[in-house]
């Protein structure tokens, strides 16, 4: 049988990391395809492609809708990242027919809606593996391996360029600013780094998990998003000192009210698996009503891992390029015509127990002053810790760690917290998750 033939958009860190994985491994991946997979179109704006890639044959442009108009192409693989031109480059091969593979989260997260309908009418596959935790194969997991269950909720460490800089300046004392650029070098951080550092890029993946994980429709405008920027070396050092990791976590929670969808650092007890996973690694942790609790771990960024989730992507068109498209696994995991208008809850809907750490006068009353306003709104503390008072300015560190609490009645005790003349400046809030 003929090879199957992709045409390649962006040779950048994913791109190049797909051309090595096709090359190392092209003898088992046709026998597992059930035929060849070639390379055959790649878009550059320079005048050859690099060597050792196995792109020697490969033609090549620059205009990248040369590609998705080429009537040779079967699967176009957009690994240009961002909004445009992904969009107009992904709908224009869909419509001339052809199966595309994508690792933008972005594109999928803002686009997917309109994207997945025009697939459906014109009968072919949008795969997006290696948007969601990079090599973890997690969209895989939900829609086809936990489709007996009821999802309750997910918890995932699904931003890689997040997690490493966490983990370095927790275990190195490194700057948030050094890590940060070293992540950029290993080609983990998104080509905009605040999407990383700002919770935006964790986002767009959570919005993804929590559709295929409920049947929703894509609500990536709906998500609350808290990025790591304000976590200090203390808040890491005070968590350790209660018995937490503070991990950067998507929550995807169905309520009888309606579903969490959530990204925001959170204090996760030591002893859970998931506070323990490091670096670029990732992990989501998936609650279904029959399995219990599974955890799915992997690399979530970086060329390789990413393109392990790109041409098993490939691997699967390539099997179902004979099937009938009417039983094909549904992109968003439930059918497009069964997906529910369950809403997605406003944050002040929804509980957790809170870290507060803000800064006091070592005066008589301070702390009663204080506790007087938690009870005001039927907030009970869980454990409470007073810093040495700090010479320089007469001020000591307060950490608290409430029970549960409504999140609107929390923010509203911080309030008046923050009014009081004996506290200086904002109270530092984390959630805390104890993920069962
Ligand atoms: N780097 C990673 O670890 C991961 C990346 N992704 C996603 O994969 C996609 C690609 O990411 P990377 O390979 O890291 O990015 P990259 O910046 O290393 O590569 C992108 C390539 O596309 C080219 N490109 C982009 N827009 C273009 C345009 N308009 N015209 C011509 N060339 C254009 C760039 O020149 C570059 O060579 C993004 O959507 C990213 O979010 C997903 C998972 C992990
Ligand atoms: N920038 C992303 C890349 C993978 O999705 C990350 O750091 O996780
Ligand atoms: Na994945």
């Amino acid at each position: 049988m003929t090879p199957v033939k992709v045409g390649l958009l962006g040779l950048g860190t994913v791109g190049s990391g797909t051309a090595t994985v096709l090359k190392r491994n092209a003898e088992e991946i046709a026998r597992r395809a059930g035929r060849g997979i070639e390379i055959d179109f790649v878009s550059t704006s320079k005048s050859e492609l690099p060597s050792g890639l196995g792109l020697a044959n490969s033609r090549i442009s620059a205009d990248p809708f040369d590609i998705v108009n080429d009537p040779e192409i079967s699967i176009v693989v957009e690994l240009y990242g961002g909004d445009e031109p992904a969009k107009s480059l992904v709908l224009q091969a869909i419509d001339n027919g052809k199966h595309v593979v994508t690792a933008n989260k972005a594109l999928i997260a803002k686009y997917g809606n309109e994207i997945f309908a025009k697939a459906q009418e014109k009968g072919v596959i949008v795969a997006f593996e290696a948007a969601v935790a990079g090599g973890i194969p997690i969209i895989k997991s939900l829609r086809e391996g936990l489709s007996a269950n009821k999802i309750n909720w997910l918890a995932g460490i699904i931003n890689g360029t997040g997690n490493f800089i966490l983990t370095e300046m927790r275990d190195k004392g490194r700057d948030f600013e050094d890590v940060l650029k070293e992540a950029q070098a290993l080609g983990y951080a998104e080509a905009d780094p605040t999407f990383d550092v700002e919770g935006v890029d964790a986002g767009h993946k959570l919005s993804i998990l929590s559709s295929i994980a409920f049947g929703i429709p894509l609500q990536f405008e709906k998500t609350y998003m808290e990025g790591i920027s304000m976590i200090s070396r203390d808040d890491v050092n005070y968590a350790a000192e209660l018995g937490y990791n503070i991990k950067h976590l998507g929550i995807a929670r169905r309520t009888e009210k309606g579903i969490e969808q959530r990204v925001h650092p959170t204090l996760i007890p030591k002893r859970q698996l998931i506070a323990n996973v490091d670096g670029v690694m990732n992990a989501v942790l998936v609650q279904g009503d029959a399995v219990g609790p599974t955890l799915h771990y992997g690399a979530g960024a970086g060329g390789e891992p990413t393109a392990s989730a790109v041409v098993a992507d490939i691997i699967d068109i390539t099997r179902a390029l004979t099937s009938d498209p009417e039983n094909r696994v549904p992109h968003l995991a439930f059918q497009a015509d069964a997906l529910s208008d369950t809403p997605i809850l406003s944050m002040d809907d929804v509980e957790s127990a809170f870290y507060l750490r803000l800064s006091a006068l070592d005066e008589a009353g301070v702390l009663a002053n204080i506790t007087q306003i938690l009870g005001d709104s039927s907030i009970s503390i869980e454990a409470f810790i007073q810093k040495e008072t700090k010479i320089s300015d007469g001020k000591a560190d307060i950490i608290l760690l409430t029970k549960l609490v409504n999140e609107g009645d929390m923010n509203q005790a911080i309030s008046k917290i923050e009014a009081l003349d004996v506290v200086s400046g904002a109270v530092t809030r984390i959630r805390v998750e104890n993920l069962s």
